[in-house]
């Protein structure tokens, strides 16, 4: 046998030497070629060699799958988000919202589930405010019989119990499981909003839920309870609105989102905008930006579990036996996969990214709110401006789209009454901006959450007792899950969220 042709021979077989030779001696190659093959400087190829490579390229059937379903989703329709969760109802407020950075919404619309009874003094209404991609369908009932994201918390004689209480929970402003978003209709132009959505805040979504509590008629809620983002919305709902909460429940939350936490979000939506399917957000009706979501969210269940979990769930093992790839290989790689082809055949890019975004902003600094509140103000006459042009009777002067003298003035400040001057230090900062909670406040953590980390937990329990707050409640629970615990271990938050609920006044 020829020096060349052991050399090609030898270019199909496997790399681990035991196996070669004993391939090689099946093939009958000499071991003298063998050697020489192996050690020896390939000769320069003849011509009819030239574009032979050393090794056979890898298959990525990983790729090619994906290829198959973006090429399967081109020119079909976008998944219909919205009728992902069904048998919800819809509150609409027909006025229009203006948003915290200055962005008008012409009206709005919250999707919201219920269970239980509301008492005639409507005094035992819980709102539950829910995470990042949460809808409002945290329980199952007889109109979507589907398990919801809380099935096992919430019910006759639970964790949240039915029996006691009227809850409510709905899909957030900016959601796309049926509240307005950014895959809504703008009725100025009956297009999609797509990225011609305002940047929204935690605070935006609150005060949208609570017009809708005062349209049925809720003056007080027995309790405001969320998880991660939703309890940004909770210490939001009894910041903005302290005379209207009895008692608050912070779960894996923040008072003020971290730099670390900005960064891990930041990355998931560089690589979603880097799709070019994703087209600046213009991507409705044609093909929506798959790959990009899927790998956000391949990225954002690093940030929701945990390392140990993982250790104890999947170990080193591999998918199969076969000889390793650059495609899904190790057990983790495939769940990996696994949740990010699930996550984006379920929700709205353009969603994910101002949830996101108003994540990051969140920060509950007596200066931060100082801020919005001034921008809320400037930009108040955008609402009289549209309400105007709704109402023909108006006189054309109340229509003049004007700010007020004193919001332009350099230095103004919109205080409420309990901010103090923005010019304190940091952490006086925030516990000034949350002086308001006065009512009793459960906060809990989990020690393996590396997104909303223990000590933001402490951090937000601290600063509540040093605004003066005596009913602070805190615990630390030692699960594996990260910061994903809220929607698995049932027991550890379950009991503590029950003690909290039902504690006597
Ligand atoms: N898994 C959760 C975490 C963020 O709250 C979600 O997607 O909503």
């Amino acid at each position: 046998m020829s020096f060349l042709t052991a050399a090609r021979l030898l270019r199909t077989l496997p790399k681990s030497p035991p196996v070669s030779l004993s391939v090689a001696r099946a093939a009958r190659i000499s071991l003298p070629a063998l050697s020489r093959a192996i050690h020896a400087t390939p000769p320069k190829p003849d011509t009819a060699n030239a574009l032979q490579s050393s090794n056979p390229p890898l298959s990525f059937p990983c790729l090619d799958k994906l290829e198959d379903l973006t090429r399967s989703l081109d020119g079909g329709p976008e998944p219909a988000y919205d009728r992902i969760v069904t048998g919800y109802s819809t509150f609409h407020s027909p006025s229009p919202f203006l948003c915290d950075h200055g962005g008008i919404l012409p009206s709005i619309s919250l999707a919201y589930e219920t269970w239980g009874t509301l008492n005639d003094v409507k005094s035992n209404a819980i709102l539950i405010h829910t995470g990042l991609s949460g809808s409002s369908h945290a329980k199952s009932h007889p109109l979507n019989p589907t398990p919801g994201w809380w099935e096992t918390f919430i019910g006759p004689g639970l964790y949240i119990d039915t029996d006691k209480f009227y809850v409510i929970c709905t899909n957030i402003l900016g959601g796309c499981y049926g509240s307005t978003g950014p895959s809504s209709v703008d009725p100025a132009d009956g297009e999609k909003y797509a990225t011609r959505f305002p940047v929204l805040t935690v605070w935006d979504m609150v005060r949208a839920q609570f017009i809708m509590l005062d349209s049925m008629g809720i003056q007080k809620l027995h309790a405001s309870v969320g998880s991660s983002m939703g309890g940004m919305q909770s210490l939001a709902a009894a910041a903005l609105f302290p005379d209207r909460i009895d008692r608050v429940v912070s779960i894996s939350a923040c008072a003020r989102s971290h730099p670390y936490s900005i960064a891990l979000r930041h990355t998931q939506r560089q690589v979603l905008m880097s799709d070019p399917h994703w087209n600046r957000g213009f991507y409705y009706g044609g093909v929506h930006p798959h790959v990009g979501m899927k790998l956000a969210r391949e990225i954002a269940t690093i940030t929701y579990r945990s390392g140990p979990e993982w250790e104890l769930r999947f170990g080193r093992k591999r998918a199969s036996n076969s000889s390793p790839s650059l495609c899904p290989d190790f057990l983790i790689e495939t769940y990996l996969d696994h949740q990010g082809e699930r996550f984006c055949q379920q929700y709205d890019a353009n969603s994910l990214l101002y949830i996101s975004k108003a994540m990051d902003l969140f920060d509950m600094s007596a200066s931060a709110q100082q801020e919005l509140l001034a921008k809320r103000v400037l930009n108040a006459p955008k609402l009289d401006f549209i309400r105007c042009h709704e109402d023909k009777s108006r006189i054309a002067q109340q229509c003049n789209l004007v700010t007020p003298r004193s919001a332009l003035e350099p230095g103004a400040k919109h205080e409420r009454p309990h901010l103090a001057a923005s010019a304190t230090p940091d952490l006086e900062d925030l516990v000034e901006g949350m002086r308001g909670i006065q009512m009793p406040a459960l906060v809990l953590g989990v020690q393996s959450d590396i997104l909303f980390p223990s000590w933001q937990q402490k951090e937000i329990s601290e600063c509540l007792k040093r605004s003066g707050n005596k009913a602070i409640t805190y615990y630390e629970l030692d699960s594996m899950y990260g910061h994903d615990t809220f929607l698995i271990d049932r027991v550890g938050v379950g009991s503590a969220v029950k003690g909290h609920l039902e504690l006597a006044e």
